[in-house]
C-alpha cells in the first residue's frame, strides 16, 4: 500500500500507467465483484492477475469475500477488467480512495461499468437468492458529505456538479433484463432502489423501517461511491445485487443477520450471476 492522504491526479495517471506497462488488451468493460461474488473473476479467460498491492496508490481489500486483485482477460470473447474485490469505506478509507480504482479504468479505456454487490432485502416480496437490477440509488454517507467528488473537481475526468439522475443507464438496464429473460431467470430478477448505508454494523429494526418508508428496496454499505465515481467521469453504468438475506423488520425475532450468511448465500448464487454477466457481455455492443 502506498496512498497517502490526498487525491492527487498524478497517482491516478501513475496507477493507470503501471497497468498498462502489465496489460496486452485495451478492455472497454469492467466488472466489480461484490461480497461472494468473486467468482466473475474466476471466469476471465486468459488471465493476467494483479493484486492490489502490487499497483500504486492501490490500498488492500481487508473483508472477507474480497480477494484484493485486479484480473484482465477475456468473458463472452470480449476484454474486461474485473475487480475482485472493492474498498469499502468502513474500512476507514477516505471517499476519494474508494473511487480511485473507478478513475484509474477511467484512464484505461472503461466505457461500461458492472457492479454487483451482496445487498439485504427490504422490500418484504425479495426472497433471498433473488437479483435486483439497480434503478437507483440512496446514499446515506453521500447525502451526509462522504463522497468521492469532495475537494477540488478533477475537470480531467468530469464536471464540478454531475447530474446524477440518469447513473444507472437505461440501455444497459433492459439488456440486463433481456439477459435475465433469455436464461429464463425472470422468476428471480427483480428490479429497485439500492440504499448506501455507512455500516459496518448491520441495521436496527428502526433504521430498515425508515429505508422502507423512504422507498429503498435493498441495502448495503457499498456501491455509491463507486457509482457516484464513474457517473462523474462519463461512464454507463449498469449494477445488480444479490440480495443475500431478508433483513429483520420486526422485533421478537430469532433470526439474525452475519457476513457469513452473506457469503454462503453468494456460494450458492455465485453460478448464476457469472451466467447473467457472459450473457449480458453476448448482448452488449460496444462502440
Ligand atoms: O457490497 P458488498 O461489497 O457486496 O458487501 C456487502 O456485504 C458486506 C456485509 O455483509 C458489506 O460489505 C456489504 O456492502
Ligand atoms: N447494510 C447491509 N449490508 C448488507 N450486505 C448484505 N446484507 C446486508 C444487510 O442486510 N445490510
Amino acid at each position: 500500500m502506498s496512498t497517502s492522504n490526498s487525491y492527487d491526479t498524478d497517482k491516478v495517471v501513475q496507477s493507470a500507467n503501471f497497468l498498462k506497462s502489465r496489460m496486452n488488451i485495451k478492455p472497454k468493460l469492467g466488472i466489480i465483484c461484490g461480497s461472494g461474488l468473486s467468482g466473475i473473476g474466476e471466469i476471465v479467460c486468459n488471465k493476467t492477475i494483479i493484486a492490489y498491492k502490487e499497483i500504486p496508490s492501490f490500498v488492500e481489500s481487508t473483508v472477507p469475500g474480497h480477494k484484493g486483485q485486479l484480473v484482465f482477460g477475456q468473458i463472452s470473447e470480449k476484454d474486461v477488467i474485473c475487480m475482485q474485490g472493492r474498498f469499502h469505506p468502513y474500512e476507514g478509507y477516505e471517499a476519494w480512495v474508494v473511487g480511485f480504482p473507478i478513475r484509474v479504468m477511467k484512464l484505461l479505456g472503461i466505457e461500461i461499468l458492472i457492479i454487483t454487490n451482496a445487498a439485504g432485502g427490504i422490500n418484504d416480496s425479495f426472497n433471498v437468492g433473488d437479483f435486483m437490477l439497480i434503478k437507483d440509488h440512496i446514499s446515506f454517507p453521500g447525502l451526509g458529505g462522504y463522497t468521492p467528488l469532495k475537494g477540488p473537481n478533477d475537470a480531467m475526468f468530469g464536471p464540478r456538479f454531475p447530474p446524477m439522475n440518469e447513473a444507472y443507464d437505461s440501455r444497459l438496464s433492459n439488456l440486463w433484463l433481456q439477459a435475465a429473460k433469455d436464461l429464463k431467470f425472470d422468476s428471480f430478477m427483480r428490479r429497485g432502489v439500492y440504499c448506501n448505508v455507512s455500516g459496518p454494523s448491520y441495521e436496527t429494526i428502526a433504521e430498515l423501517r425508515m429505508l422502507s418508508k423512504l422507498g429503498g428496496d435493498a441495502v448495503g454499505m457499498s456501491t455509491a461511491q463507486e457509482v457516484v465515481t464513474a457517473c462523474h467521469a462519463g461512464m454507463r453504468i449498469v449494477a445488480c445485487s444479490l440480495i443475500t438475506n431478508k433483513c429483520i423488520m420486526e422485533y421478537d425475532t430469532k433470526e439474525t443477520v452475519s457476513h457469513d450468511e452473506v457469503l454462503e448465500v453468494g456460494k450458492k448464487r455465485a453460478k448464476d450471476m457469472e451466467e447473467l454477466v457472459v450473457k449480458f457481455l453476448e448482448l452488449v455492443q460496444l462502440d
